[in-house]
Protein backbone atom coordinates (compact mmCIF):
# COMPACT_ATOMS: atom_id res chain seq x y z
CA UNK A 1 0.00 0.00 0.00
CA UNK A 2 1.07 3.38 -0.84
CA UNK A 3 0.63 6.22 1.21
CA UNK A 4 1.89 9.70 1.18
CA UNK A 5 1.88 12.15 4.78
CA UNK A 6 1.26 15.56 4.96
CA UNK A 7 1.14 18.58 7.74
CA UNK A 8 -1.54 21.54 7.96
CA UNK A 9 0.31 23.80 10.85
CA UNK A 10 1.05 20.29 12.50
CA UNK A 11 -2.27 19.23 12.36
CA UNK A 12 -1.07 15.79 10.25
CA UNK A 13 -2.60 12.93 8.10
CA UNK A 14 -2.22 9.66 6.02
CA UNK A 15 -3.14 10.51 2.81
CA UNK A 16 -3.89 7.68 0.31
CA UNK A 17 -5.02 7.67 -3.00
CA UNK A 18 -7.82 5.76 -3.12
CA UNK A 19 -9.78 6.45 -7.16
CA UNK A 20 -9.09 2.53 -7.19
CA UNK A 21 -11.90 2.42 -4.01
CA UNK A 22 -9.31 -0.52 -3.00
CA UNK A 23 -8.96 0.57 0.76
CA UNK A 24 -11.04 -1.41 2.96
CA UNK A 25 -12.83 1.54 5.25
CA UNK A 26 -14.61 -0.52 7.33
CA UNK A 27 -11.18 -1.71 8.39
CA UNK A 28 -10.92 0.44 12.09
CA UNK A 29 -7.85 -1.43 13.50
CA UNK A 30 -6.01 -0.53 10.21
CA UNK A 31 -6.53 2.61 10.61
CA UNK A 32 -6.38 3.05 13.88
CA UNK A 33 -2.59 0.95 13.46
CA UNK A 34 -1.59 3.02 10.24
CA UNK A 35 -2.19 6.63 12.38
CA UNK A 36 -0.20 5.11 15.92
CA UNK A 37 2.87 7.13 16.36
CA UNK A 38 4.57 3.91 18.32
CA UNK A 39 3.06 1.07 16.00
CA UNK A 40 2.22 2.62 12.67
CA UNK A 41 3.36 5.81 10.36
CA UNK A 42 1.73 8.16 13.26
CA UNK A 43 -1.04 10.76 12.34
CA UNK A 44 -3.80 12.28 13.63
CA UNK A 45 -6.02 11.23 10.76
CA UNK A 46 -5.77 9.34 7.93
CA UNK A 47 -7.64 10.22 4.50
CA UNK A 48 -8.77 8.48 1.29
CA UNK A 49 -8.71 10.24 -2.08
CA UNK A 50 -11.40 8.75 -4.10
CA UNK A 51 -13.34 9.69 -7.56
CA UNK A 52 -17.09 11.24 -6.85
CA UNK A 53 -18.93 12.15 -10.19
CA UNK A 54 -19.44 15.80 -10.51
CA UNK A 55 -16.95 16.58 -8.16
CA UNK A 56 -13.03 16.88 -8.41
CA UNK A 57 -12.60 14.12 -6.15
CA UNK A 58 -14.36 13.22 -2.56
CA UNK A 59 -12.09 13.19 0.65
CA UNK A 60 -12.75 10.17 2.94
CA UNK A 61 -11.61 11.30 6.90
CA UNK A 62 -11.17 9.26 10.02
CA UNK A 63 -9.87 9.89 13.26
CA UNK A 64 -6.40 8.29 14.54
CA UNK A 65 -9.10 6.18 16.12
CA UNK A 66 -9.83 4.73 13.37
CA UNK A 67 -13.58 6.13 13.25
CA UNK A 68 -15.17 8.21 10.26
CA UNK A 69 -15.85 11.54 11.66
CA UNK A 70 -17.27 15.04 10.66
CA UNK A 71 -14.88 17.56 8.45
CA UNK A 72 -11.42 18.14 9.28
CA UNK A 73 -10.33 21.16 8.08
CA UNK A 74 -6.83 21.29 7.88
CA UNK A 75 -7.29 17.59 6.22
CA UNK A 76 -9.63 19.46 3.84
CA UNK A 77 -6.69 21.73 2.66
CA UNK A 78 -4.19 18.95 2.87
CA UNK A 79 -6.45 16.83 0.35
CA UNK A 80 -6.21 19.21 -1.66
CA UNK A 81 -2.87 19.71 -1.77
CA UNK A 82 -2.51 16.30 -2.45
CA UNK A 83 -5.12 16.52 -5.35
CA UNK A 84 -2.85 19.05 -6.95
CA UNK A 85 0.13 16.74 -6.22
CA UNK A 86 -1.50 13.89 -8.24
CA UNK A 87 -2.25 16.32 -11.27
CA UNK A 88 -6.29 15.83 -10.68
CA UNK A 89 -7.25 19.58 -10.23
CA UNK A 90 -4.61 23.10 -11.39
CA UNK A 91 -5.33 25.56 -9.10
CA UNK A 92 -8.99 25.54 -8.40
CA UNK A 93 -11.39 22.67 -7.15
CA UNK A 94 -14.73 21.93 -6.10
CA UNK A 95 -14.96 18.47 -4.58
CA UNK A 96 -17.60 16.30 -1.73
CA UNK A 97 -16.64 16.05 2.11
CA UNK A 98 -18.94 14.42 4.96
CA UNK A 99 -20.43 17.96 5.74
CA UNK A 100 -21.14 18.91 1.87
CA UNK A 101 -19.21 20.37 -1.20
CA UNK A 102 -16.06 22.38 -1.01
CA UNK A 103 -14.32 24.94 -2.62
CA UNK A 104 -10.44 25.35 -2.81
CA UNK A 105 -7.81 27.32 -4.46
CA UNK A 106 -4.37 27.15 -4.07
CA UNK A 107 -2.03 30.58 -4.11
CA UNK A 108 1.44 30.47 -5.80
CA UNK A 109 3.11 30.42 -2.13
CA UNK A 110 1.31 27.28 -1.27
CA UNK A 111 -1.51 28.52 0.72
CA UNK A 112 -4.02 26.68 0.56
CA UNK A 113 -7.91 28.60 0.94
CA UNK A 114 -10.62 26.52 2.01
CA UNK A 115 -14.18 27.00 1.55
CA UNK A 116 -16.16 26.43 4.87
CA UNK A 117 -19.63 25.34 5.52
CA UNK A 118 -22.28 27.85 6.54
CA UNK A 119 -22.08 28.38 10.40
CA UNK A 120 -24.85 28.92 12.91
CA UNK A 121 -24.78 32.15 15.36
CA UNK A 122 -22.56 30.87 18.24
CA UNK A 123 -24.83 28.98 21.14
CA UNK A 124 -24.03 29.59 24.97
CA UNK A 125 -22.08 26.30 26.21
CA UNK A 126 -22.04 24.94 29.95
CA UNK A 127 -19.86 27.25 31.74
CA UNK A 128 -20.58 30.42 31.59
CA UNK A 129 -19.91 33.66 29.63
CA UNK A 130 -16.88 32.56 28.69
CA UNK A 131 -17.81 29.35 26.79
CA UNK A 132 -19.60 28.53 23.80
CA UNK A 133 -20.27 26.36 20.76
CA UNK A 134 -20.22 26.38 16.97
CA UNK A 135 -20.53 23.24 14.94
CA UNK A 136 -18.33 24.15 12.02
CA UNK A 137 -18.33 20.85 10.01
CA UNK A 138 -17.24 19.57 13.46
CA UNK A 139 -18.47 20.22 16.63
CA UNK A 140 -16.57 22.73 18.59
CA UNK A 141 -16.98 24.23 22.28
CA UNK A 142 -14.46 27.30 22.69
CA UNK A 143 -13.45 28.48 26.07
CA UNK A 144 -12.18 31.99 26.01
CA UNK A 145 -9.63 32.42 28.42
CA UNK A 146 -10.35 35.01 32.04
CA UNK A 147 -6.50 37.43 31.29
CA UNK A 148 -6.83 37.13 35.30
CA UNK A 149 -7.74 33.22 34.98
CA UNK A 150 -4.25 31.58 35.82
CA UNK A 151 -2.48 29.81 34.41
CA UNK A 152 -1.97 31.14 30.41
CA UNK A 153 -2.79 29.54 27.91
CA UNK A 154 0.90 28.72 27.11
CA UNK A 155 0.55 27.04 30.93
CA UNK A 156 -3.37 25.65 30.74
CA UNK A 157 -3.88 21.86 30.93
CA UNK A 158 -5.61 21.72 27.64
CA UNK A 159 -5.41 17.92 28.26
CA UNK A 160 -7.51 17.27 31.35
CA UNK A 161 -9.70 20.50 30.85
CA UNK A 162 -10.15 19.52 27.10
CA UNK A 163 -10.81 15.78 28.22
CA UNK A 164 -13.27 16.78 31.16
CA UNK A 165 -15.42 19.07 28.50
CA UNK A 166 -15.16 16.57 25.49
CA UNK A 167 -16.80 13.95 27.38
CA UNK A 168 -19.12 16.01 29.30
CA UNK A 169 -22.72 14.63 29.19
CA UNK A 170 -23.94 18.21 27.57
CA UNK A 171 -22.18 16.38 24.77
CA UNK A 172 -23.48 12.79 24.86
CA UNK A 173 -23.03 10.61 23.36
CA UNK A 174 -20.86 12.56 19.74
CA UNK A 175 -18.56 14.62 22.46
CA UNK A 176 -17.34 17.57 21.04
CA UNK A 177 -13.83 18.95 20.26
CA UNK A 178 -12.67 21.83 22.79
CA UNK A 179 -10.90 24.78 21.98
CA UNK A 180 -9.17 26.85 24.28
CA UNK A 181 -8.50 31.04 23.26
CA UNK A 182 -6.81 33.93 24.95
CA UNK A 183 -7.90 37.52 24.12
CA UNK A 184 -5.36 39.24 22.52
CA UNK A 185 -4.61 42.44 23.71
CA UNK A 186 -5.02 43.56 20.18
CA UNK A 187 -7.90 41.65 18.44
CA UNK A 188 -5.76 42.28 15.04
CA UNK A 189 -2.90 40.17 16.14
CA UNK A 190 -3.30 36.46 16.22
CA UNK A 191 -5.67 34.49 18.83
CA UNK A 192 -3.23 31.98 20.64
CA UNK A 193 -5.35 28.93 20.18
CA UNK A 194 -4.67 25.47 21.64
CA UNK A 195 -7.07 22.16 21.08
CA UNK A 196 -8.48 18.85 22.47
CA UNK A 197 -9.62 16.61 19.71
CA UNK A 198 -12.24 14.01 19.60
CA UNK A 199 -11.32 10.84 18.05
CA UNK A 200 -7.32 11.74 18.88
CA UNK A 201 -8.10 11.73 22.32
CA UNK A 202 -5.48 14.45 22.60
CA UNK A 203 -3.89 18.08 22.33
CA UNK A 204 -3.16 18.27 18.39
CA UNK A 205 -1.06 21.31 17.01
CA UNK A 206 -3.70 22.48 15.40
CA UNK A 207 -7.39 21.97 14.46
CA UNK A 208 -8.89 23.47 10.96
CA UNK A 209 -12.61 23.72 12.26
CA UNK A 210 -11.36 24.18 15.88
CA UNK A 211 -9.31 27.54 14.86
CA UNK A 212 -12.64 27.87 12.37
CA UNK A 213 -14.76 28.15 15.48
CA UNK A 214 -12.79 30.27 17.64
CA UNK A 215 -12.62 32.72 14.76
CA UNK A 216 -16.33 33.00 14.34
CA UNK A 217 -16.82 33.47 18.10
CA UNK A 218 -13.90 36.09 18.71
CA UNK A 219 -16.19 37.82 16.11
CA UNK A 220 -17.92 38.85 19.46
CA UNK A 221 -14.92 40.12 21.37
CA UNK A 222 -13.67 42.53 18.55
CA UNK A 223 -12.31 40.14 15.74
CA UNK A 224 -13.12 41.76 12.19
CA UNK A 225 -12.63 39.71 9.17
CA UNK A 226 -9.79 38.17 8.75
CA UNK A 227 -8.72 37.18 11.80
CA UNK A 228 -5.29 35.49 12.24
CA UNK A 229 -4.54 32.52 14.66
CA UNK A 230 -2.12 31.20 16.22
CA UNK A 231 -1.84 27.67 17.14
CA UNK A 232 1.34 25.44 18.12
CA UNK A 233 2.04 23.99 14.72
CA UNK A 234 1.45 27.71 12.96
CA UNK A 235 -1.06 30.41 11.62
CA UNK A 236 -4.19 30.06 10.21
CA UNK A 237 -6.17 32.49 8.64
CA UNK A 238 -10.25 32.86 8.60
CA UNK A 239 -12.10 35.26 6.42
CA UNK A 240 -15.90 35.07 6.73
CA UNK A 241 -19.32 37.26 6.39
CA UNK A 242 -21.25 37.89 9.51
CA UNK A 243 -25.42 37.67 8.95
CA UNK A 244 -27.95 39.62 10.50
CA UNK A 245 -29.27 36.65 11.71
CA UNK A 246 -25.53 36.42 13.27
CA UNK A 247 -24.76 33.47 11.73
CA UNK A 248 -21.90 33.27 8.85
CA UNK A 249 -20.85 32.35 5.43
CA UNK A 250 -18.14 33.01 3.32
CA UNK A 251 -16.45 31.67 5.60
CA UNK A 252 -12.78 30.39 4.46
CA UNK A 253 -10.09 28.75 6.40
CA UNK A 254 -6.46 29.61 5.13
CA UNK A 255 -3.10 28.30 5.67
CA UNK A 256 0.01 25.74 5.00
CA UNK A 257 -0.60 22.45 3.53
CA UNK A 258 2.47 20.19 3.28
CA UNK A 259 3.86 17.08 1.81
CA UNK A 260 5.85 15.26 4.29
CA UNK A 261 7.55 12.29 2.63
CA UNK A 262 5.92 9.62 1.14
CA UNK A 263 6.37 5.02 1.65
CA UNK A 264 4.84 1.60 1.39
CA UNK A 265 3.97 -0.84 3.58
N1 LIG B 1 -8.34 18.23 12.90
C1 LIG B 1 -9.56 18.51 12.32
C2 LIG B 1 -10.83 18.07 12.98
C3 LIG B 1 -10.96 16.59 12.79
C4 LIG B 1 -12.26 16.04 13.30
C5 LIG B 1 -12.30 16.01 14.78
N2 LIG B 1 -11.27 15.26 15.39
C6 LIG B 1 -13.69 15.47 15.16
O1 LIG B 1 -13.86 14.26 15.37
O2 LIG B 1 -14.61 16.28 15.20
C7 LIG B 1 -9.62 19.85 11.66
O3 LIG B 1 -8.58 20.34 11.21
O4 LIG B 1 -10.70 20.41 11.51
Amino acid sequence: MQFHKYQGTGNDFVMIDDRAHAFDETDQALIARLCHRRFGIGADGLILLRNKPDFDFEMVYFNADGRPSSMCGNGGRCTVAFAKFLGLIADQTHFLAVDGPHDARVETDGTVRLKMIDVAAPQEAEGGEDDVFLHTGSPHHVHFLDPTESPALANFNVFATGHDIRYDQAYDPAGTNVNFVEVPADPSQPWPVRTYERGVEDETLSCGTGVTAVALAASQRGATSPVRLSTPGGELEVAFNQRPDGGFDNVWLSGPAVRVFEGKI
